[in-house]
C-alpha cells in the first residue's frame, strides 16, 4: 500500500483471498437503486456492500452477513478485498463502515469458525483476522465507523481500527471487549489498540471486567467520538468524514502512520507466534467447552 510519499504501510502478507471467494459475487458492479452515473454505482460481494460516491471520494461499506455480522472467514476475506479495491482506486479518500443488519454492527468473531474446528482451520481464520486488522489499522484512507448496532469484541476491533467512531444512542448498542466473559483473552495487539484509544488504566479495568459500554459511558471513556440519535448516525459520520478529509492526505497519512506503526509492527514481528498462541489456546478442551457453552447460551436466549 504505497502512499503518495512512497512510504509503505502494511506489507501485502495475506493470504490467498481470492481462493476463498468461490461462489461469491465479489467484483460485481450494479447500479444503486435510483442511481444513475458512475458515482451512484455500487459494487461489493455477498457480505460486503460498497456504495461509492466518486464525487465526494467517499464510499459507504456495509457489512451484511446476517443475522449478526459475525466475522466469518468469508466476511473477513471480502472485507480485505473490498478495502484493497477502494485503496487502489485513486478516486477514494475515505470509507464509512456501517452495518446492513438491523440492531447489530458486528457480533465479533464467528464462534462457529473456532468451535469444533481443527487447528489448521483456526490458524487460517486467525491469520485472516490479523490481516483485516493490519489493513484497516494502517489504511491510507480515512475510516469512519458509523456504529448502528451492538458492537462487542471483534466488532469493537473493527471499530477501533477506524480513525473515528460515531455510535447510535441506543442503550442496547453496547461496545467493548468482552472476551474475558467468554473465558478467552484479547491478544496483545488488540490490547494495544485499546490502550492507544482509551488509555492504560481504563483498558486494564475494561479488559479484565469484559466491560460492554452503553453509549454515554463509551463516549465518556473515549471509546467513541460521538453519540447521536440513531437517525443521525450516517449524517454525522459524513460530517466527521468531511472534517478528516479537510486535511491534506499526505500529512494526515504520514501522521497516522507515525501514530500507529509501532503497534502494527509489534504484530508483524510476532505474527506466527500470535497465530500459534491463538490456535493452541482455542483448541484446548476447556476453552472449546466454554465457547460451546457460550454459543449454546446465545442460541437458547433466542426462544
Ligand atoms: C494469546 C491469545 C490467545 C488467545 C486469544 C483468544 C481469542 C481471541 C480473542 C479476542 C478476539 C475477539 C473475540 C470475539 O469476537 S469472540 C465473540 C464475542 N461476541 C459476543 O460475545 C457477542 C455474542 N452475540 C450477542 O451478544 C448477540 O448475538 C448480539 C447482541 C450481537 C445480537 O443480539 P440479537 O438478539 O440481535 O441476536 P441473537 O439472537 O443473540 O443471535 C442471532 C443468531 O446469531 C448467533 N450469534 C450471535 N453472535 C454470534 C457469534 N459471535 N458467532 C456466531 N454466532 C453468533 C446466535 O447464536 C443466533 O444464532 P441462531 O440461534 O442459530 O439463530
Amino acid at each position: 500500500m504505497a502512499l503518495a510519499s512512497g512510504v509503505r504501510f502494511a506489507p501485502r502478507a495475506l493470504l490467498r483471498p481470492w481462493a476463498l471467494l468461490r461462489g461469491t459475487t465479489l467484483g460485481r458492479t450494479e447500479p444503486a437503486a435510483g442511481g444513475g452515473g458512475d458515482g451512484a454505482r455500487r459494487f461489493g460481494s455477498q457480505r460486503v456492500l460498497v456504495e461509492p460516491d466518486a464525487a465526494s471520494g467517499v464510499a459507504v461499506m456495509k457489512l451484511r452477513n446476517p443475522p449478526v455480522n459475525a466475522l466469518s472467514l468469508e466476511l473477513l476475506t471480502e472485507l480485505v478485498i473490498s478495502l484493497e479495491k477502494l485503496e487502489n482506486d485513486k478516486t477514494f479518500r475515505g470509507i464509512i463502515l456501517t452495518s446492513d443488519c438491523p440492531r447489530v454492527f458486528c457480533a465479533g468473531l464467528d464462534l462457529t469458525e473456532i468451535c469444533g474446528r481443527n487447528p489448521a482451520h483456526c490458524a487460517e481464520y486467525w491469520k485472516a483476522m490479523q490481516e483485516l486488522w493490519l489493513r484497516m489499522y494502517l489504511s491510507s484512507l480515512v475510516l469512519v465507523a458509523a456504529i448502528n448496532g451492538a458492537c462487542p469484541a471483534g466488532g469493537c476491533i473493527i471499530a477501533l481500527s477506524c480513525d473515528c467512531r460515531v455510535l447510535a444512542d441506543n442503550p442496547k448498542y453496547r461496545i467493548g471487549l468482552n472476551e474475558t466473559l467468554l473465558g478467552i483473552i484479547a491478544p496483545f495487539w488488540l490490547k494495544d489498540t485499546y490502550v492507544n484509544t482509551i488509555g492504560h488504566r481504563a483498558s486494564e479495568q475494561a479488559l479484565q471486567l469484559g466491560s460492554l459500554f452503553p453509549p454515554a459511558e463509551a463516549l465518556q471513556v473515549g471509546l467513541v467520538d460521538q453519540v447521536v440519535p440513531e437517525d443521525q448516525v450516517q449524517s454525522t459520520a459524513l460530517s466527521e468524514m468531511a472534517r478528516w478529509l479537510a486535511v491534506p492526505d499526505h500529512a494526515r497519512q504520514l501522521t497516522k502512520n507515525m501514530m500507529r506503526k509501532a503497534t502494527a509492527d509489534r504484530l508483524l514481528r510476532q505474527r506466527d507466534a500470535d497465530t500459534q498462541n491463538f490456535v493452541s489456546f482455542v483448541c484446548r478442551d476447556s476453552i472449546q467447552k466454554s465457547l460451546q457453552a457460550y454459543l449454546e447460551k446465545l442460541r437458547q436466549r433466542k426462544g
